[in-house]
């Protein structure tokens, strides 16, 4: 709902009028651990499905959330300027990745928090959790994890930055592509709105997130998959980091490179620098590790 605010304030300042159309996803109200149903999709399907069932002119997604099959009846029209995109440990007692206790308990469900937390601390105990940040405080609060975590712009949009937390470092814990990120999808037939929308994309949010998700997938990696990539602009270069762990974070490979801006347009070196290195992380045996 703040995301879906968020872009109607924003289309609202560029002269449109907008109206909210609440949902539910599955991914909302399903609390089984997200790594067993094995599902894709789940908190974007309903929102695509309110386009095609003419019940809504605009998606607005979690980028991260976003699966990178394309649905050729639907058109990614815009990336808007992309917010804070490292992840946090929630705790009382603020620990970081170094001052955990031993053996610490930590709620996360996904792989790459898990692998990534496992590769600095062995020591730690990695429990899955489910459910809203309101649930996963309460169980939080009610000693079920020492700790768990969050990516900080979730935290930021639920307006708690009051919340006790560590902002991990980059080095320590690389985003999920397209992390921070908001996808904003309409139907590719819808002329008028994607002229209406298009003044919501940022062009290098964008060419970040095509970099990292590109990643994604010539790696075959869903959301759920051990993948971390993050994308920015430095100097007149675009940068890639990139990772792949094994579940237990015993092995990581990572690659890192940058392209010039110059070399061409900005999507295609997007695409261009992912491909390079997919394929470095590939021929290093990325793909059995995802697989694993
Ligand atoms: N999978 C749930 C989800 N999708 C997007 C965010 C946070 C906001 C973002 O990363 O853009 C979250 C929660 C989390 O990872 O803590």
């Amino acid at each position: 709902m703040w995301q879906a605010k968020h872009v109607a304030m924003l289309l609202e300042q560029a002269g449109q009028q907008t109206e909210l159309v609440p949902l539910v996803s599955r991914g909302d109200t399903d609390m089984r651990p997200i790594d067993s149903t094995r599902q894709v999709g789940v908190f974007t399907k309903r929102i695509q499905q309110a386009l095609l069932d003419d019940e809504a002119d605009i998606a607005v997604h979690s980028m991260k959330d976003l699966p990178t099959e394309v649905d050729p009846r639907l058109h990614l029209v815009a990336v808007p300027q992309r917010e804070i995109v490292n992840d946090c440990i929630v705790s009382p007692a603020r620990w970081s990745l170094d001052t955990l206790p031993h053996k610490a308990r930590i709620g996360t469900g996904s792989r790459r928090r898990a692998a990534q937390m496992k590769h600095h601390r062995s020591d730690l105990s990695i429990e899955p959790i489910r459910g809203n940040l309101q649930t996963r405080l309460a169980k939080l609060e009610n000693g079920d994890y020492d700790a768990i975590m969050l990516a900080a712009a979730g935290i930021l949009r639920l307006e708690m930055e009051s919340l006790p937390r560590i902002e991990l470092p980059l080095s320590e814990m690389l985003p999920a592509p397209g992390q921070g990120a908001l996808a904003i999808e309409v139907l590719a037939e819808a002329e008028a709105t994607i002229a209406q929308t298009r003044c919501l994309n940022d062009p290098r949010s964008r060419a970040a997130v095509t970099a990292e998700r590109t990643l994604l997938a010539n790696l075959n990696g869903g959301c759920l998959a051990p993948i971390a990539a993050y994308a920015s602009f430095q100097g007149d270069s675009l940068h890639l980091e990139s990772v792949v762990l094994s579940a237990d974070g015993s092995v990581r490979l990572a690659d890192q490179r940058s392209l010039p801006l110059a070399s061409g347009e900005m999507q295609a070196i997007a695409i261009e620098i992912a491909n390079q290195a997919s394929e470095v992380l590939a021929s290093q045996g990325a793909k059995a590790l995802i697989g694993r």
